[in-house]
């Protein structure tokens, strides 16, 4: 059934190309998990067993000859490999292939898909984007797997998956109606469908797997009675042509985006079946009221921006079927050839959609972050109060200790260490003013830094707090009771110029350092705890 076969690799002489200026990505959007994002692994896939009409497998061919590698690479200067050949896997169909489990053509599915999965997996392990042309939609039971896997062995993490289609594609092979294989590949890529036997999917592991948590589906229309029940039960994003007319696409994306998180890795698996029929007649399970070749466009440019694009599929487009004469099958390619990595200069016909994927062109968007924008309101009276009277604290509690350190060793006495401990801890908070000074600068003073920070020093400070109670109303000759003996009861009181009243008012003043030290000490764990509660209801304010 397949026709295949070498073809000519598009010319090297650039027409009206960028190769003057040598190696040129025309991307502006940098990558954040390809390690040669400059480079394009195409993997062509004429194959059609996963669906009943013929003429699936002539796809990539048409779409090469219509000109779709040559604005790769001309026109979006990616350095494409693989390029030149056209799989047919004639070798890996079985004489006989009978149905299991309702399936058709399950063993052929299931080797060729087995074989893609090798070939997307070796262009990706070298941080390529990679390019597959289908081919049904089954084949990307092929490059899923082997997108998650080189990912996964890469960088250490999961895909995820963008499925743009007019159909869920996840039926089991016991919910299908139809027994096509095209009409499966996401619940045998997500697990929901197994098989132990190797013949059929059992080659299929752990880690060429997905999370149904990182699926994404866009564009539904015909979704069967069981793939409904499966999408509910497993909670799937999904957002169907209702929501693209409810939201807009550019809303849908932005969601969809905000699902998929923007630290992981996406895989695009896109059936040109999504697009309405007036677009993509050609396409084996056509289904009006679908994207308009622009919202399809604007999928693409708008994934290929978040710069998490590692893989993208173009499948089940028919250049066989033609509706209405052959201007069906020609529309259909051209819809095919504007789908994959974006460029911006629309040269006629081509590739720019299919080009849009991979290089989305539309520099002159901005890059919008989905991700939630969070809004803390300090108050700011509050705040200035709290700051200025933990640096009087802090201050005044150095000072005392520094006057103390010089006074013991006047005397010659030893330094407990209480008092070089207390400086620190003091002068921490100095700096940690200081941060909040700068970070509320930069205005970007988050309350967990402030519930931290607050609370080591609460700790500290506390230890000081009690230090410094036990020294003045401890047990054993305790700073209190001396001072009530020999300065604030001695009597009589020394008075005149004599150095007697010297003494006596310099000992009154370290007594009454001590007072201060202890009261300053109280204020600044309550006030270090006050801004722990003010922290935690600037959090819970945030919404
Ligand atoms: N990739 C596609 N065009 N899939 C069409 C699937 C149609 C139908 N849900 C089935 O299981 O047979």
């Amino acid at each position: 059934m397949p026709t295949a076969g070498t073809i000519t690799p598009p010319s090297t002489t650039g027409r009206n190309s960028p190769r003057f200026f040598g190696k040129m990505n025309t991307s502006m959007i940098e990558s954040k998990f390809l390690s040669h994002p400059e480079d394009l692994g195409v993997v062509a896939v004429g194959f059609s067993g996963g669906q009943g009409k013929p003429g699936v497998d002539a796809a990539p061919t048409a779409l090469i000859e219509s000109g779709l590698l040559d604005q790769l690479r001309d026109e979006l200067g990616y350095n494409l490999h693989g390029h030149d050949t056209v799989h047919s896997y004639s070798d890996l169909h079985p004489a006989q292939d009978p149905p299991h489990r309702g399936m058709k053509n399950p063993r052929a599915v299931s080797a060729v898909t087995r074989r893609i999965a090798e070939q997307v997996y070796n262009q990706a392990k070298e941080g390529r984007l990679v390019l597959t042309l289908g081919g049904d939609h089954s084949v990307a039971i092929g490059t899923i797997a082997g997108s998650a896997k080189a990912i996964r062995e890469r960088l250490g993490r999961e895909i995820a998956v963008i499925w743009v289609d007019a159909h869920a594609d996840i039926n089991t092979p016991e919910t299908s109606g139809s027994g096509n294989i095209h009409g499966m590949p996401v619940s045998f890529l997500t697990g929901l469908a197994r098989e132990d036997n190797e013949e059929f999917f059992g080659w299929l592991k752990d880690e060429h797997r997905i999370s149904v948590k990182k699926l994404v589906y866009i564009g539904l229309r015909d979704v069967d009675a069981g793939e409904k029940r499966i999408l509910r039960e497993n909670g799937i994003k999904a957002f169907s042509m209702f929501d693209i007319d409810r939201h807009g696409i550019g809303r849908v994306m932005e969601m969809a985006l905000a699902h998929i998180g923007s630290d992981t890795p996406i895989h695009l698996s896109f059936d040109v079946d999504a697009l309405d029929p007036m677009w993509a007649p050609s396409t084996g399970t056509p289904v009006r009221g679908g994207l308009t070749l622009r919202e399809g466009d604007y999928i693409c440019e708008v994934v290929h921006q978040t710069g998490s694009l590692v893989a993208v599929d173009l499948v089940e487009v028919n250049p066989r079927l033609a509706p209405e004469n052959d201007i069906g099958a020609h529309e259909t390619v051209r819809a095919g050839l504007h789908l994959p990595p974006h460029s911006h200069n629309h040269s006629g016909s081509t590739a720019t959609a299919m080009a849009s994927t991979v290089t989305s062109g539309s520099l002159v968007y901005e890059r919008r972050v989905v991700e939630r924008i969070h809004k803390y309101h300090w108050p700011a009276v509050q705040l200035n109060i709290w700051m200025l009277i933990m640096l009087i604290a802090s201050s005044l509690i150095i000072g005392v200790f520094a006057t103390f350190i010089q006074i013991q060793n006047q005397l010659l006495l030893p330094i407990p260490w209480y008092f070089p401990y207390y400086i620190t801890v003091a002068s921490l908070t100095v700096a940690f003013i200081i941060l909040l000074l700068w970070l509320i600068f930069q205005r970007r003073l988050l309350p967990s830094i402030v519930m931290i920070g607050g609370f080591i020093l609460f700790v500290l400070w506390l230890t000081g707090l009690i230090v410094i109670s036990i020294q003045l109303w401890g047990p054993d000759g305790s700073v209190s009771s001396n001072c009530n003996l020999y300065v604030f009861g001695a009597d009589p009181q020394p008075h005149g110029q004599t150095l007697q009243t010297l003494a006596w008012l310099q000992q009154r003043n370290i007594c009454q350092s001590w007072q201060a030290v202890f009261a300053f000490g109280l204020v600044g764990a309550i006030f270090l705890l006050w801004i722990m509660v003010m922290a935690y209801q600037v959090f819970a304010d945030d919404s």
